[in-house]
C-alpha cells in the first residue's frame, strides 16, 4: 500500500504522477476489500468510484469547492482521501460513519442518505455563493444513474437549466445500476449517450495532449487548468440535456483518472451549469463483486474477502417470510401485484418477479410515484403491495394520505427495516412511520411479533378491499415463534394475550403492550412486576392502529399501562392510546417507551436499545416510582 500510506491529506493526491495515481487506485481497492469485508458496508459502489473520486479531489479544491455526494453511500474513497483511513469501526459507534458526516470532516456536506437530493443541495449552495459574490468557488454534485431516477433530481435539473451563471458541475456516476440495472427512459437515454463517439474523441485528444509533454502529475494538472481556450467547442450539449439547456460532457471512462480529470477541468472552467457523464463499473476490480448478478455487492455484511461469501448467511429473515408469502398469494390471486422503488432483492420481491415477471414493477428510486401508481392500480382492480424500507416511506407521506387513503384504495404497504436499524446512521432508522400513519384516516397498521404473525397479517391485508393496510417489521433475523396463550376478539379486533398473572393478590391491574419485536421485553417486564404483586396482563394488539375495541376495553380496565414500541415515543402508538383513553375520561396511567425524537448517530441496534432505556431492567427502573 505504498501510495495509500502517503495520503496524509488531500493535497498529497494533487501531487501524484499518473503512474502513482494508478498505484493509488489499486491500493484503495485493496484497502476497501480488506476493511469492508470485516465490517460490512457499501463495497460495490465504492469500488466503482475510486478513479472518479481521485479526479474530483485533484480538480476541485475541497472544502472551498463543495463536493456533494448523492445518497452518500459511495463516499468511502472521499473519506480515505480526506484523512479518514481508519475503517476498523466503519458504521459502528465512534467509528467512521457509512455516509458523509459533518462531525467528521469539513469536506463532508450532506448527511442525508435518502437518494436524489444532491442536485437540489448543490443548486442551493451554488446560488448562495453567487449571492455572496464567491465567484471563484465551484459546487459539484455527484449523482448515480439510480438516484437520477428520483423526482427531486428532475425538479432540480429543471431549475438548474435556468441558471446560466451558476458555477455548478453535475457528475453523473453512471454504472448502469441501482441495485439491479437502472430502469426507465432516462436510463435508456444514458445508454444511448454511452455509444456516442464524438465526445470520446475530444477527450482522447485531451488525454493525448496531457501525456505528450511526458511531464506527469502536478504539471499535468496545471496543463489541464491552462486548457481553457475553445471550451465552448468541447461543451456541446447532448440529447435530453441539450433540450433542457444544460451543457454536457461525455461519456467519459470513469476508470481513467486523467480522462475524468480532463472532463472535470473543462466543466470547472465553464462557469455555468455543466453535466459530466462518467461511465463506471460497480464492484470494479473485485471479482466476487463484478460477478455478483443481483447487485454487484451494493451493500454487504461481513464477508470472506477471498470469495465474497457471507460469514453469516441469512441476515434478513423477516424479508424472506414476506418474499415467500407474496409468491403464494400471487399463485392464488391474479390481482396481487408488487411494487419496488429500485430495491427488488432487499425488500423480498425477487422470487415473485422470477415467477411472475409481469406483476412486479420496479419504478426506480421513486417512492412517491410508487405509491400513487399503486392507487391507480387499485382503481384498476389490482391489489398492489408496495414494499419499501420504513424510512423511505417518509418521502411519500402525502401520496399515502391523499392518493391512497383519501380514495380508500386497497393498497398494502410492507415496511421492511422498520424501527431501529442502527448501523446505517440517523437517516435509516425506520422510526417515523408509526407516528406518521397515526395521522392517516382509515390506515390499518399491523406490527407482527414473529414470522407466523407476519404471514397471517399479510393475508388479512390482502383480503382488505375497503382501504389501505400497512405491516412493519424490523431489520434482521426472525425471532422464535411466540404463541399466544389465548386470544380475545376477532379479525382486526383480535388481541393476543402472551402472558398473564391471574393472582387475586390485590395488586394493581397492569396492562403491558410490547409491539412486535418488543413482545418478549413486555413479557420479561410483566414477570418482574407480577413477582412484586401486580396483576399483570401482557397483550399483543397485533393491528395496532386504529386501536381496537378489544384493546380499549383491556386498557380501560387497567390501572397502569406500559407501552413499548420500536418507533417514536412522542406521537407514536402508545401516545395515541394515551390520548384515546384521556378522550374517554379513563384514569389509567400510560407509560410510553420508544425511540426518542432525535437524530441518532451510528451504533448497533442493541446499543441504541440500551441507550433509549428499552431493556426490561431500564423499563422497570423507569416505572419504579409507581410501585
Ligand atoms: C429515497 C431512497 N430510496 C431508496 C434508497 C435505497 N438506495 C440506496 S442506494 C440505491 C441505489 C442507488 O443507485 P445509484 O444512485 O445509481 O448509485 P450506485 O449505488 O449505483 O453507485 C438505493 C435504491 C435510498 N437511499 N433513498
Ligand atoms: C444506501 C441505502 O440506502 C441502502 O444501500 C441501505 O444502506 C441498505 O441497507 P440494508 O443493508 O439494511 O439493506
Ligand atoms: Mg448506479
Amino acid at each position: 500500500m505504498s501510495q495509500l500510506s502517503r495520503i496524509t491529506s488531500v493535497d498529497v493526491v494533487r501531487q501524484l504522477t499518473p503512474s502513482e495515481l494508478a498505484e493509488l487506485a489499486s491500493d484503495i481497492r485493496e484497502f476497501l476489500v480488506e476493511s469492508v469485508s470485516k465490517t460490512g458496508g457499501h463495497l460495490g459502489p465504492n469500488l466503482g468510484v475510486v478513479e472518479l473520486t481521485i479526479a474530483l479531489h485533484r480538480v476541485f479544491d475541497s472544502p472551498k469547492d463543495r463536493i456533494v455526494f448523492d445518497t452518500g453511500h459511495q463516499s468511502y474513497v472521499h473519506k480515505i482521501l480526506t484523512g479518514r483511513r481508519d475503517f476498523s469501526a466503519l458504521r459502528k459507534r465512534d467509528g467512521v460513519s457509512g455516509y458523509p458526516a459533518r462531525s467528521e470532516s469539513e469536506h463532508d456536506i450532506v448527511e442525508n442518505s435518502h437518494a436524489s437530493t444532491a442536485l437540489s443541495w448543490a443548486e442551493g449552495i451554488a446560488r448562495a455563493n453567487r449571492i455572496k459574490g464567491l465567484n471563484d468557488r465551484s459546487v459539484v454534485a455527484v449523482i448515480g444513474d439510480g438516484a437520477l431516477t428520483g423526482g427531486m433530481a428532475w425538479e432540480a435539473l429543471n431549475t438548474i437549466a435556468d441558471e446560466d451563471d451558476t458555477r455548478l458541475v453535475v457528475v453523473i456516476n453512471d454504472n448502469g445500476r441501482s441495485y439491479e440495472p437502472t430502469i426507465g427512459g432516462l436510463a435508456h437515454h444514458l445508454d444511448a449517450l454511452r455509444t456516442t463517439k464524438s465526445y470520446e474523441k475530444i477527450l482522447d485528444w485531451g488525454k493525448r495532449t496531457l501525456h505528450k509533454g511526458g511531464t506527469p502529475g502536478h504539471m499535468a494538472y496545471d496543463a489541464l487548468h491552462g486548457l481553457k481556450k475553445g471550451v465552448k467547442d468541447v461543451l456541446a450539449p447532448q440529447g435530453f440535456f441539450e433540450n433542457l439547456g444544460i451543457k454536457y460532457i461525455g461519456p467519459v471512462d470513469g476508470h481513467d483518472t486523467i480522462a475524468v480529470e480532463f472532463a472535470l477541468t473543462r466543466a470547472k472552467a465553464y462557469g455555468g451549469p455543466v453535466l459530466v457523464h462518467v461511465i463506471t463499473e460497480k464492484g470494479r476490480g473485485y471479482t466476487p463483486a463484478e460477478n455478483h448478478v443481483d447487485d454487484r455487492f451494493h451493500a454487504v455484511g461481513v464477508i470472506h474477502p477471498e470469495t465474497g461469501l457471507p460469514v453469516a448467511p441469512s441476515r434478513f429473515g423477516w424479508t424472506s417470510v414476506f418474499a415467500e408469502e407474496i409468491v403464494k398469494a400471487a399463485r392464488k390471486r391474479p390481482d396481487v401485484v408488487g411494487i419496488t422503488a429500485a430495491m427488488l432483492h432487499p425488500v423480498g420481491l425477487a422470487p415473485m418477479r422470477a415467477e411472475f415477471p409481469d406483476r412486479v414493477f420496479d419504478v426506480g428510486i421513486a417512492e412517491q410515484h410508487a405509491v400513487t401508481s399503486a392507487a391507480g392500480l387499485a382503481f384498476g382492480g389490482m391489489h398492489p403491495v408496495v414494499a419499501v424500507y420504513a424510512t423511505f416511506l417518509n418521502r411519500a407521506y402525502d401520496q399515502v394520505l391523499m392518493d391512497v387513503a383519501l380514495h380508500n384504495a386497497p393498497v398494502t404497504f410492507m415496511l421492511d427495516r422498520a424501527g431501529i436499524t442502527g448501523d446505517d446512521g440517523a437517516s435509516h432508522n425506520g422510526m417515523w412511520d408509526l407516528a406518521l400513519m397515526r395521522t392517516i384516516p382509515g390506515m390499518r397498521v399491523a406490527v407482527p411479533r414473529d414470522g407466523d404473525e407476519l404471514t397471517e397479517m399479510f393475508n388479512t391485508a390482502l383480503n382488505e378491499d375497503g382501504g389501505p393496510t400497512l405491516i412493519r417489521y424490523p431489520k434482521g433475523s426472525l425471532p422464535e415463534p411466540l404463541p399466544a396463550i389465548r386470544s380475545i376478539g376477532e379479525g382486526y379486533d383480535r388481541v393476543d394475550i402472551l402472558d398473564e398473572d391471574e393472582s387475586e393478590a390485590g395488586g394493581r391491574r397492569v396492562l403491558i403492550v410490547g409491539l412486535g419485536p418488543f413482545a418478549p421485553t413486555g413479557i420479561a417486564v410483566g414477570k418482574a412486576l407480577a413477582a412484586r404483586g401486580d396483576r399483570v396482563t401482557v397483550a399483543d394488539p397485533r393491528w395496532v392502529l386504529p386501536h381496537s375495541s378489544t384493546l380499549m376495553q383491556l386498557a380501560e380496565d387497567s390501572d397502569l399501562i406500559i407501552h413499548i414500541e420500536d418507533g417514536l415515543v412522542d406521537g407514536g402508538v402508545g401516545d395515541s392510546l394515551r390520548d384515546e383513553l384521556s378522550r374517554r375520561g379513563a384514569a389509567t396511567t400510560v407509560h410510553c417507551f420508544g425511540i426518542p425524537k432525535h437524530f441518532h448517530t451510528t451504533a448497533s441496534r442493541a446499543q441504541l436499545i440500551d441507550d433509549f432505556g428499552l431493556t426490561p431492567d431500564a423499563i422497570l427502573d423507569a416505572v419504579g416510582g409507581d410501585q
